[in-house]
């Protein structure tokens, strides 16, 4: 088994920042100290740079069948993205098919994800038709390693399912000690508000956002965060975007509920203006819309308050030509949009460099909670002995400039094109191997390894 000692870094987790050197034997963290005198095979010299855990982004959707059309990262481009931007660990979802089993939709996502993811992986299992048979597959799930299960609220016909599966679904779960996810948007309300638009001949992507204002989303994640209470299953909803929902969360507080929350970046990033030119707003249709600017300073102030726990992607990439599919109807554009490779990066300069989060607090929010509240932790999300040597080496002051010509998701444009970024992640470790080197991969489609969860731990 190789060796690696990462020398003189600035090592940083969610509650300790020091300069140490981390030793790393085969896979493993074995040794974290001042001037360790071990030697080992390879030895990088971090002076003046950050050495942070891996990031972990619980929501991706690589290969995925959507809307007429295929999501265009694999899990060998997607993953592989995801390493170039310091992203070692992602979760992926697994759709079941109305109609189909939990079993049958995992074998398929496996046939798709083995041996040819490059950075590590595990499933979510969405559950997009609860009856008696996926009842009894839930303990299955949960036997693989499978402990989050997904609802959608919203895509009625597709993927939603409606209160009493939801409520059903949560009892199950609970039984288990796993993890209820959710997309939470009033799917009915929605559908009513785009076949509104279309009748009027509103079919550009800005009756997208017009069709899903913040009320669809509020109203959802009160119900859910209801209903959670009630049947006190774990809950956690993915891509919240707005102050509405957010206050519905914060309500739940009040009477000491725990739901945790995940935003993407491109919620704190991006606004709904982007909504107001031609088809090019096509690039930012997805489910929920960009929001206000109020939204992003509630996000923001909302993982400070710890109200907001992780900062994910929602990564779910569609060529310029598949977002065509909508060039004369809105409610056609495939929904989704490309982040994996710049989580990372865009979360440490628009936040740690520009002083709205602090060093700790971005550890949490990109590996760190994810992995507790997941059920990876420690394994994954920090850096501790014992733990895979799941590590990223930033130059804190680099500048870099993001774009499509350099990106490697497979996505011909960048939702961020010419945004010039303060902190460039230089080296990427995951499970003892260098797996980026100064922009250059370093491990092959396979490196990566499916891994098995537990129950939240946060
Ligand atoms: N978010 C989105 O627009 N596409 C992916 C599916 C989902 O997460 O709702
Ligand atoms: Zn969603
Ligand atoms: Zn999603």
């Amino acid at each position: 088994m190789a060796s690696l000692l990462i020398k003189n870094g600035r090592v940083v987790t969610a509650d300790s920042d020091s300069v140490c050197d981390v030793l790393i034997d085969g896979e493993i963290i074995v040794a974290i100290g001042r001037n360790l005198t071990e030697s080992a095979d390879q030895v990088i010299d971090a002076g003046s740079k950050l050495v942070l855990p891996g990031g972990i982004d619980p929501h991706v959707h690589l290969d995925m069948p959507f809307m007429g059309t295929f999501s265009s990262d694999t899990h060998e481009t997607g993953t592989r993205a995801a390493l170039h931007g310091g992203t070692t660990t992602v979760i992926d979802f697994v759709l079941q098919k109305q109609g189909h089993s939990l079993r049958e939709a995992l074998t398929e996502w496996q046939g798709r994800a083995t041996g040819t993811a490059v950075g590590d992986y595990s499933f979510h299992m969405a559950v997009t038709d609860f009856n008696e048979q996926t009842r009894a597959e839930i303990a299955e799930m949960v036997a693989e390693g499978i402990t989050s299960f997904k609802a959608f609220m919203a895509y009625k016909g597709a993927l939603m399912i409606d209160d009493a599966q939801l409520v059903g679904l949560m009892q199950e779960v609970k039984k288990h000690g796993a993890l209820v996810t959710v997309h939470a948007t009033n799917g009915d309300m929605i559908d009513t508000l785009v076949a509104q638009h279309r009748a009027q001949g509103k079919l550009s992507p800005l009756y997208h956002y017009l069709s899903q204002p913040e009320v669809t989303e509020a109203e959802a994640s009160g119900r859910f965060t209801d209903i959670a209470n009630y049947t006190g299953v774990n809950a956690y909803i993915v891509h919240l975007t707005c102050e509405g929902a957010l206050n519905q969360v914060r309500e739940a507080t009040r009477r000491n509920q725990r739901v945790f929350v995940e935003t993407c970046i491109q919620y704190l990033l991006l606004d709904a203006s982007l909504y107001e030119q031609d088809f090019e707003g096509a690039k930012y249709v997805m489910s929920p819309p960009l929001r206000q600017k109020k939204d992003q300073e509630t996000l923001w102030a909302g993982i400070n308050q710890g109200l907001v726990q992780v900062v994910g992607t929602d990564h779910c990439p569609f060529l310029w030509e598949q977002k065509q599919l909508g060039k004369h109807d809105f409610s056609k554009i495939p929904n989704g949009h490309p982040a994996i490779e710049h989580r990372m990066e865009l979360l440490f300069s628009e936040g740690v460099s520009k002083g709205r989060i602090s060093l700790q607090r971005f550890v949490a929010v990109t590996a760190t909670n994810a992995a507790k509240i997941f059920g990876m932790f420690p394994r994954k999300g920090t850096i501790s002995i014992g733990a895979d040597a799941d590590l990223v080496i930033i130059d804190p002051q680099r500048q870099h400039t993001i774009s499509a010509a350099t990106h490697h998701m497979n996505v011909d444009y960048s939702a961020y094109e010419g945004w010039e970024l303060t902190g460039k992640i230089e080296t990427v470790v995951l499970r003892g191997q260098v797996a980026i080197r100064e922009g250059q991969a370093q491990v092959e489609k396979g490196y990566g390894q499916f891994i098995r969860r537990g129950p939240t731990i946060f």
